[in-house]
């Protein structure tokens, strides 16, 4: 049997200890958490099908998974001062047994591992970031194995170094930009590539499609690691996870032209490592410029093809002689872009304006250079939108003035901007008398407010640490069928909730306590079960994001029957961590937005005080570019508190 992938597990893993310098029994290293256990019981069953041949062999790749996590250990023990992070140790001819290996490699049945995982999970690399930290382990592992074995590979390699340089380009640059202290540390190399949206293309494209191209040459070698991948996942969790496809590194296509789409970023300045005003060392290739065209092609994305093409065309000039760039495919690519994008305009132009396709230019494109002057229909539409600002009907311009807000403008006007201000919050509450709050009044009809300092950073930390196991991806209510969810492009977060508000923990007292502050901020009933929902914690990789939203349930209270229903009447959103790039969260019809600063809450009403929904009140979350969101949700009932916030003079108040 061939094998053609690997499959491996979700991290969790407990690392070999150092002092184990036996080889463990393949038994021992099943781990014994509660949770565990059914996918024990599955991995058991599995090991009791093997035979003696097979299970001296699986042993043998257990030691070798040990070797490797060694050096990957070795790395992280070095002295902080004297590390040289190019140069890591050498790898030690010793303990290389290839040739055992190949031996035993014959007398295997392959028919035991499992070809195709699929079925039972597919990891969301471009949708949840806890399976792209997973992968950077993966990632690491497979860089240090491919070192100690290179030169096995006699005259292919060239083919491995093509994965050790891209390791070196992408996430070994992102390692050296950090402090030494933070290099040795897994969790701190892991946040800082997966924040970053081009050593996370570079690390999914790696896996997804540099390793197989190196696999098909030379499998032989590689069918060793792949043995290995499968070994070292199954022994320490049990958890199966598929490793990523051209599917998930499409995904993560659309999730870098998002954030180009919203942040406004240009694809000249986003392959050269600029993300916004942040400049990162990690670049990309002409062939992956090309790749990325290419994507947005099919997804009907023409403006983007052809500028993400044109941008492989001006690098492929430059790029040295290791480039892999077919330039005829370039040129193939390019022409199949031009004539798409002028057939979808000759067939635009026919629309009514605010019909028309708005992924194009305003012009026909003959040539690849006009690209360079040409200007995106979409820019005529965020210009259209600016004048309907405050608009609250639900139209294109909230969209589009949403993205403008994401692109870093500020909308309000300087009349709008002359009431606004910053206070110490003293009257409020006695307790804030000692303790006053940092305000600071973002919007003043209806009042968006930011306040500092709500929470401090350990007990963010706990939040984050108690919360990215539980993660689920976001879903929002299905409008059309009433009761049940939907999940899609608008809302790309993962979440989860945190019940038992009362439970005596001293994790959830801390959190208690938090309520009773949310409730003297905002003046409302916030602690009682029915006064608010449960926090609801959400994570936002880079490019997920949620689109311009209500977070108000219904738009009149009153129901069909009758029934005066319950809904939200406040948002008390914190901001569990801050983050370098995009991730604001935007007031689309207001034309404002608020940066996330971490440890600093904005609130507002939901409702008018007249009971309506306030659709002034659409907001939504700006795709992070660089770096990953934590906000906590706290979710403020009418019930207890519509006699707490009275009805104004006018009916329409
Ligand atoms: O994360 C944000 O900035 C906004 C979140 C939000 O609007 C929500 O979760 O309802
Ligand atoms: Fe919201």
């Amino acid at each position: 049997g061939n094998i053609t992938g690997f499959q491996f597990i979700s991290s969790q893993t407990q690392s070999i200890p150092e002092s184990e310098s036996t080889v463990p029994e393949i038994e021992k290293t099943i781990p014994e958490t509660d949770d565990k256990l059914e996918e024990n019981k599955q991995f058991e069953k599995l090991l009791t099908r093997f035979s003696k041949v097979q299970l001296k062999f699986l042993k043998h790749l257990n030691k070798e998974i040990i070797e490797v996590e060694k050096v990957i250990k070795q790395r992280e023990k070095l002295d902080p001062k004297t590390r040289q992070p190019e140069t890591w140790p050498e790898p030690d001819d010793k303990t290389d047994n290839h040739e055992e290996a190949k031996s035993n490699e014959e007398n295997l049945d392959l028919q035991y591992f499992p070809h195709n995982w699929n079925s039972l999970l597919r990891p969301q690399y471009a949708y949840a970031t806890s399976n792209l930290i997973d992968l950077v382990r993966t990632d690491e592992f497979i860089y240090e194995w491919i070192k100690r074995n290179s030169r096995l590979a006699e005259k292919d390699q060239k083919l491995l170094l093509r994965y050790l340089q891209d390791y070196n380009e992408s996430s070994g640059d992102v390692i050296r930009s950090l402090s030494s202290d933070d290099q040795l540390s897994f969790e701190k190399r892991a946040k800082a590539i997966v924040s970053n949206p081009l050593s996370s293309f570079r690390l999914i494209r790696r896996v997804a499609v540099t390793l197989p191209e190196i696999r098909r040459t030379i499998g032989n070698l590689l069918r060793n690691l792949d043995y290995l991948l499968n070994m070292k996942m199954l022994s320490k969790t049990g958890i199966i996870q598929m490793p990523p496809s051209a599917q998930d590194l499409n995904e993560f296509i659309e999730a870098l032209l998002r954030i180009q789409y919203y942040n406004g970023y240009s694809a000249r300045r986003l392959s050269n490592g600029e993300i916004g005003s942040f400049l990162s060392g990690v670049k990309l290739s002409s062939e992956q410029c090309m790749e990325i065209g290419q994507h947005a092609l099919t997804l009907g994305k023409f403006n983007y093809a052809l500028e993400w093409l044109r941008v492989a065309q001006i690098k492929q000039k430059t790029e040295s002689t290791w480039s892999t760039l077919d330039p005829n495919l370039l040129e193939s690519s390019m022409d199949k872009a031009i004539e798409k994008h002028n057939k979808a305009w000759d067939e635009s132009v026919k629309l009514e304006p605010s019909q028309r396709e708005y992924y194009m230019y305003t012009t026909k494109i003959y040539n690849s250079e006009d690209v360079d002057n040409a200007i995106s229909s979409s820019s005529l539409f965020k210009e259209e939108a600016k004048k309907q600002l405050g608009n609250e009907n639900w139209e294109y311009h909230i969209v589009y003035n949403f993205i403008n807000l994401c692109s870093g403008e500020n909308l309000q006007s300087n009349v709008e901007k002359s009431w606004l201000f910053c206070w110490n919050e003293q009257l409020k509450h006695p307790y804030f008398a000692i303790n006053p709050m940092k305000m600071e009044l973002l919007n003043e009809n209806p009042p968006i407010v930011q306040v500092y300092d709500v929470m401090g950073p350990k007990l963010m930390e706990e939040v984050q640490n108690f919360s990215i196991n539980r993660l689920e991806r976001s879903y929002m209510i299905n409008h059309d069928n009433p009761g049940t969810f939907i999940v899609n492009h608008d809302r790309t977060s993962s979440q989860t909730w945190i019940h038992d508000r009362f439970l005596d923990t001293e994790f959830h007292r801390k959190l208690l306590n938090y309520r009773k502050l949310v409730e003297k901020i905002m003046d409302l009933e916030v602690v009682k079960t029915e006064s608010s929902e449960s926090l609801q914690v959400a994570c936002y990789g880079t490019s997920h994001h949620y689109g311009p939203h209500l977070d108000a349930r219904l738009d009149h209270r009153v129901t069909d029957t009758g029934d005066y229903d319950d809904d939200r009447i406040g948002t008390f959103m914190l901001y569990l961590s801050s983050v370098e790039q995009g991730g604001k969260t935007a007031f689309p019809v207001l034309g404002i937005a608020a940066e996330p600063i971490e440890g600093s809450g904005v609130f507002w009403y939901n409702f008018k005080r007249n009971g309506m929904v306030d659709r002034r009140t659409y907001h939504g979350a700006c795709p992070v570019a660089h770096g990953i969101k934590w906000v906590m949700n706290t979710w403020i009932h009418t019930h207890d508190n519509f006699l707490r916030r009275p009805c104004g003079l006018r009916s329409d108040e």
